[in-house]
């Protein structure tokens, strides 16, 4: 487990008794919503990988660069390797064939990096706000056969020029751990099942070894039948939501940007003509929702032959009950290539046994990795608990609300988000709110795309500081100045705390998140009161007591809260590694090594007690 952090001034919190105490004021929480600029026209050129394999000394004709960046590379990173694979003759293979030309747009035109010149600043900014030594004493965990050994920066990691020009362009100097280990790993060609926890760079740890892969791969040998308007994607990163799936491709263009590799987004809710067009004009990493996915396969639209790499983020809820049968449809039923063949990663800060057990199926010869505790939370993030009556509930928002706006840096607004479990609730909250002074917006499974957008982007810019939201904003979404998480509602399910709380505390910076409890929660006390335990959080006394009755979560009855079973905090990551696996799971072919600071993770009885029932039924909030 990580090592104590020094806590933060809000952390210091009183013990709270079952009458709630005054609000403690969030004036320290981290602040500034930044709001983003205006979209600006792209200026920059890129040159099609066709026309870069031409070239054999790396002078293949390319369009003057935009002056904010440097000039584009041909081949980038690749020209130089002897028979290096250059080959991706097929690349933005379609059905459309290569392209003559192409103008990328600039998908950094709207970050600061852009408009100035690059390396200077990259020495000087060295992503300002990370605290990259919250990660350092994070214990590392792998089991497998032949792990490779991780790296401790980017340069030791062959990725490519032009893949390393945009980590670059990102401002990312150093791998974070969950990088560290997981990109060698996948450049090995391994599958993976990677856990680490909220904000700790999982997306760029599953997208830069594909993004290599495919840059360095051999050349992409489409079929030709499906016709000339099928997308044959190499790639596929599949995500439980809209929003996840469009941020998921938002960076996977940066991290792309001039490398030839193209990225394409299909998701529910958006018209599907524009998803087609785009699909049309070649795909080689299509990041996609379940539910638009199958879809367009149906249609003949996208078709799996091709694939080389396999994602899934999130990958526990991908294959909960509300995903399960979609994934298994896409993954087994169709045509992709099976395990073995393709190149599978699965990626979660949350990862139940249960769910470990059934995505092995997907999985071979795969390496598991765990940083930090499977499931557990980042100590950046200072939890308080509550106790608050239904009815107060409100009005206890209220309290915080104001004492957060009080305590507000002048001129600088935070961002909160506060969950909810209903639809019905989230409207509502979200109208009591601007009746009062908010101003909110709500994100929630029954309102339209274009609503649910404009309430992400109003909310990221802070023109709308506070999001009410259902579970649909719980997983992945990365909204940096989010100061303050609010459980206005708690979920029946430790795993969704643990998502929904990690929307703050992200890329090393710290963040708050308060829980309203009261006795309809009292399912979740013995795992709430561990989890923040092994977060180094005070757990205030009425939450152990409530914690400690047999019947509130204790007796190991606890449903989907593994937790409520356990006692070793460290045993049973990989289940491979409980010999009721039935995968013969002896210590010398699972056995892997751990690492960082200290602790062991013998033992396998973490999760032997409550188990993952699955008995939480599809939810309701989601896509
Ligand atoms: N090496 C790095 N250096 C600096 N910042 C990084 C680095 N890697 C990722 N980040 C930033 O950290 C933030 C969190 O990354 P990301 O969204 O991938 O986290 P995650 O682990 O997938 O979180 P979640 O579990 O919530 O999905 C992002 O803003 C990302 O740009």
């Amino acid at each position: 487990m990580a090592a104590p952090s020094s806590r933060t001034s809000w952390a210091d919190v009183a013990d709270a008794e079952p009458t709630p105490p005054a609000p403690v004021a969030a004036a320290a929480v981290v602040a500034a919503a930044a709001a983003n600029g205006p979209a600006r026209p792209d200026q920059s050129s890129y040159v099609p990988p066709h026309l870069r394999n031409r070239s054999s000394g790396g002078s293949a004709a390319a369009p003057p660069a935009a002056a904010s960046l440097p000039p584009p590379r041909a081949a980038p990173g690749l020209l130089g390797r002897p028979g290096g694979g250059m080959g991706r003759v097929g690349g933005f293979g379609g059905g459309g064939g290569p392209r003559k030309w192409d103008r990328e747009p600039n998908p950094f035109a709207n970050d600061d990096a852009a408009a100035v010149d690059e390396p200077a600043v990259f020495d000087e900014h060295q992503n300002t706000g990370i605290n990259f030594d919250a990660y350092e004493d994070i214990p590392v965990e792998t089991s497998g056969r032949e792990v490779p050994p991780p790296v401790s920066t980017f340069a030791e990691i062959d990725l490519g020029q032009a893949l390393n020009d945009n980590i670059r362009r990102c401002k990312y100097v150093r791998p974070t751990p969950v990088q560290r280990y997981a990109i060698p790993i996948s450049l090995a060609g391994r599958d993976l099942m990677a856990c680490a926890q909220t904000g700790s760079g999982k997306t760029a740890a599953f997208c830069f070894p594909i993004i290599s892969g495919i840059m360095r791969g051999p050349p992409a040998q489409r079929p030709q039948r499906g016709g000339m308007r099928t997308g044959w994607p190499l790639a596929l990163i599949l995500s439980p939501t809209r929003e996840l799936s469009m941020q998921i491709h938002e960076e996977a263009r940066k991290f792309s940007y001039q490398t030839g590799v193209r990225v394409v987004v299909a998701y529910g809710g958006a018209p599907i003509t524009q998803q087609l067009r785009e699909l049309e004009r070649g795909v080689d990493i299509l990041v996609a929702t379940p539910g638009r996915l199958v879809d367009l396969l149906e249609r003949a639209r996208v078709a799996l032959q091709s694939v080389r790499y396999l994602a899934l983020d999130e990958a526990d809820r991908m294959l909960d009950m509300g995903f399960e049968p979609q994934v298994r449809r896409i993954v087994e039923q169709m045509d992709m290539p099976p395990p073995g063949a393709r190149q599978t990663m699965l990626f979660s800060a949350t990862f139940p046994k249960e769910i470990q057990r059934m995505a092995s199926d997907f999985l071979e010869n795969y390496i598991f990795l765990a940083v930090g505790r499977v499931g557990s939370s980042t100590d950046l993030i200072a939890q308080r608990v509550e106790f608050v009556q239904e009815a107060d509930k409100r009005s206890h928002l209220m309290d915080l609300l104001h004492a957060q706006r009080d305590g507000a840096t002048q001129g600088k607004s935070t961002l909160t988000l506060v969950f909810v479990e209903t639809k019905r609730g989230a409207d509502s909250l979200e109208h009591w709110l601007c009746m009062n002074g908010f101003p909110a917006t709500s994100i929630h499974g029954d309102r339209n795309q274009q609503e649910r957008e404009h309430a992400l982007r109003s909310f990221k810019s802070g023109q709308t500081p506070i999001l009410v939201a259902t579970d649909v904003a719980a997983r992945g979404l990365d909204i940096p100045h989010v100061a303050h998480v609010v459980n206005f509602d708690l979920p029946n399910d430790i795993d969704d705390y643990v998502h929904r709380i990690g929307r703050t505390g992200r890329a090393g910076k710290s963040g708050l998140a308060t829980a309203f409890f009261n006795e309809n929660n009292s399912s979740m006390a013995r795992s709430l009161a561990e989890l923040m335990q092994e977060s180094n959080q005070e757990v205030p006394a009425w939450l152990s007591r409530y914690a400690a009755r047999p019947s509130y979560g204790g007796g190991g009855g606890g449903g989907r809260n593994r937790r409520s079973g356990g006692g070793n905090r460290f045993g049973g990551r990989d289940f491979r590694r409980d010999s009721s696996s039935g995968r013969g799971g002896g210590g010398d072919y699972y056995g892997g090594g751990s690492s960082g600071g200290g602790g062991s993770y013998g033992g396998s009885s973490s999760y032997g007690g409550g188990g993952y029932g699955g008995s939480a039924g599809a939810p309701s909030a989601w896509d």
